[in-house]
């Protein structure tokens, strides 16, 4: 663990290598086997007490779909009332805490998770997620560290901002928590943000619902379990395994909701939006809304790129995690020339790309989350073959005997708004568009009129003059921009991640301006030597 100075940025958690013989490897294939032999009983946890209702439901591993590896225990919306009033009481207690207090509560959740917890955590990612080994190193234990530690950083940042005391008077800012509960609504596809979105308002002195997605009901389980140990009191934060249908109705139209922090799909958001919108007289404060959502994210390469960089981004970006990143690359722009040299290349790696279950450290792809996920993308592969300006290239086959596996697929097509350039599939598919070489400066306009997103994106060139029409044309076509990199992976504080448009609020995960969210200023004006009369001394006869 780093040293600790409170005012010091901390440094990011080293990714380990799992190397054959490593001490790393050697626990976490211990951790896998010891999980994998048990079913685990899920109860929500309220006010700090497990709740068991008797209504389960059961998880099995995406790539293993005989293979059940825990019991769920699902909410009613009488629990979810019992949780809002648990979250209200819990204020009083979590207002009691320094800020100091509470930053020592979130430092050790990141010295227990890059020690005695990082195991567990990556081997539930892997098992639930289906997430390679290295998939879920970046995710639930060097990103989560991460947030736990900057989020830390940044609070004694903001904290410090007071504005100007002139003589004689003291002027100070007090950062309040805001006055009501926030609901934490997280998405399957990274640990890391499951842990992230309740801790964040958490830090900042807000008690909180949590709602995670049943997909990922059983790693976030155990980061339940590991702020349990780190000392966050009974109450502050409350895990739900709920349906959104039925915590939406009861949790979103309450007077005490106070703020909302969301990740997941563009459409699950704008319901929220929606229903706050039009409950919008019924709250005690106006809640805030925070939202990372979907993507269309983007490579667009110039002429000058060089050519192995550009496959390894495109083979990166686009099938890492199985496409199943906001920031995956789902379209890409390729000049003629460079097509003619690539093309051959790209196919024959993407075919022979290893795909099987996480637990075998030699496979690049695993399955894809759940049956709906499994025939969302093949009713877009099934789209492509079906359509006459388009081609399937590598890949578009599937199968869901075993596990939800579908082969890394690749579909080029001549027309710049087929479905699959413009919509977010959230799978293992590449769609490629090849433009004439020289039509590079109004392929970058189309890559910024072709999607409702604005996410991430990247360019490939040598040539800056390249470079620098790509940075000014699509200035707000991603949250993230990237140059000569692929646009997935970015890292807490090296690259603060959200995007806008229909991407969300852009509020920026793990950054100050995200903190920023969860507190509400109050000023303070103290007059040391306060006026004895209303008289100006202008008004004085002599
Ligand atoms: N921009 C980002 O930072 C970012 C990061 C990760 C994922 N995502 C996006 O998340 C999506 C994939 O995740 P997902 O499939 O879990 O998304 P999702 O929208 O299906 O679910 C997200 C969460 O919302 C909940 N939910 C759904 N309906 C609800 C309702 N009516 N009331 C309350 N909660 C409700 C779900 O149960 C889940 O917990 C993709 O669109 C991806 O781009 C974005
Ligand atoms: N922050 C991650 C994406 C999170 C969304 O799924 C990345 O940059 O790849």
């Amino acid at each position: 663990m780093n040293s600790i100075n409170l005012y010091e940025m901390p440094k990011n958690e080293p990714i380990l290598g799992y190397l054959p013989g490593s001490k790393e490897k050697k626990e976490l294939k211990e951790k896998l086997k010891e999980l994998e032999n048990k079913v685990i009983e899920i109860p929500a946890i309220i006010g700090g007490k497990e709740i068991k209702t008797g209504n389960t439901k059961d998880i099995f591993m995406p790539h293993d779909l005989t293979h059940k590896i825990a019991t769920v225990h699902m909410l009613g919306e009488e629990e979810v009332k019992m949780a809002i009033e648990s979250a209200m009481n819990a204020k009083k207690i979590w207002d009691k805490y320094t800020w100091q207090d509470r930053v020592s509560i979130f430092r050790r959740a990141a010295e227990l998770l890059s020690t005695t917890w990082r195991s567990t955590l990556n081997a539930a990612t892997m098992m639930c997620q289906s997430k390679n080994v290295f998939q879920a190193e970046i995710d639930s234990a060097c990103e989560l560290i991460d947030f736990f530690n900057f989020n830390s950083y940044y609070l004694t940042q903001l904290y410090k901002d007071q504005p100007i005391s002139p003589k004689g008077i003291w002027n100070r800012v007090e950062y309040r928590p805001l006055e009501g509960f926030v609901f934490a609504v997280t998405p399957f596809n990274f640990s890391s943000i499951g842990g992230n979105l309740p801790t964040a308002p958490a830090i900042m002195g807000n008690t909180v619902l949590w709602k995670p997605a049943r997909t990922q009901l059983y790693s976030a389980y155990f980061t339940m379990k590991l702020l349990i140990e780190a000392g966050v009191p009974e109450g502050v934060i409350n895990f739900l395994p709920v349906s959104g249908s039925i915590v939406g109705e009861v949790v979103l139209k309450h007077p005490d909701l106070a703020g909302i922090h969301f990740t997941g799909s563009t459409g699950t958001f704008q319901y929220m939006w929606r229903t706050v919108g039009e409950n919008i007289s019924n709250y005690k404060a106006y809640p805030r809304i925070v939202g990372e959502t979907g993507g269309k994210d983007f490579m667009v390469v110039h002429k000058s790129a060089e050519k192995n960089e550009v496959l390894t981004a495109l083979i990166r970006g686009s099938f890492e995690y199985q496409g199943q990143k906001c920031s995956a690359l789902s379209r890409a722009y390729i000049p003629e020339s460079m097509w003619n040299e690539i093309k051959d290349e790209l196919i024959e790696k993407t075919d022979n790309l290893k795909m099987g279950n996480p637990e075998d450290f030699t496979n690049f792809i695993n399955a894809v989350i759940d049956k709906a996920s499994f025939d969302k993308i093949n009713s877009y592969i099934k789209h492509a073959k079906d359509s006459s300006d388009a081609e399937i290239i590598a890949g578009g086959k599937s199968d869901d005997t075993k596990g939800y596996f579908i082969r890394p697929t690749i579909i080029k097509t001549t027309n710049p708004h087929f479905k699959t350039m413009e919509e977010e599939i959230f799978g293992p598919v590449l769609t490629i568009y090849v433009y004439s070489d020289e039509k590079y400066e109004e392929t970058l306009e189309l890559c910024d009129k072709t999607s409702i997103y604005g996410l991430t994106g990247a360019v490939f060139a040598k040539d800056r003059n390249a470079i620098l029409l790509a940075n000014e044309k699509l200035v707000n076509a991603a949250g993230n921009f990237y140059i000569n990199d692929k646009p997935t992976g970015a890292v807490v504080g090296q690259q603060p991640f959200g995007g806008a448009r229909a991407s969300g609020t852009n509020d920026k995960a793990g950054s100050a301006m995200n903190l920023l969210r969860w507190t509400s200023m109050r000023s303070v004006k103290e007059n040391f030597n306060p006026p004895k009369s209303y008289e100006y001394g202008f008004m004085q006869e002599k």
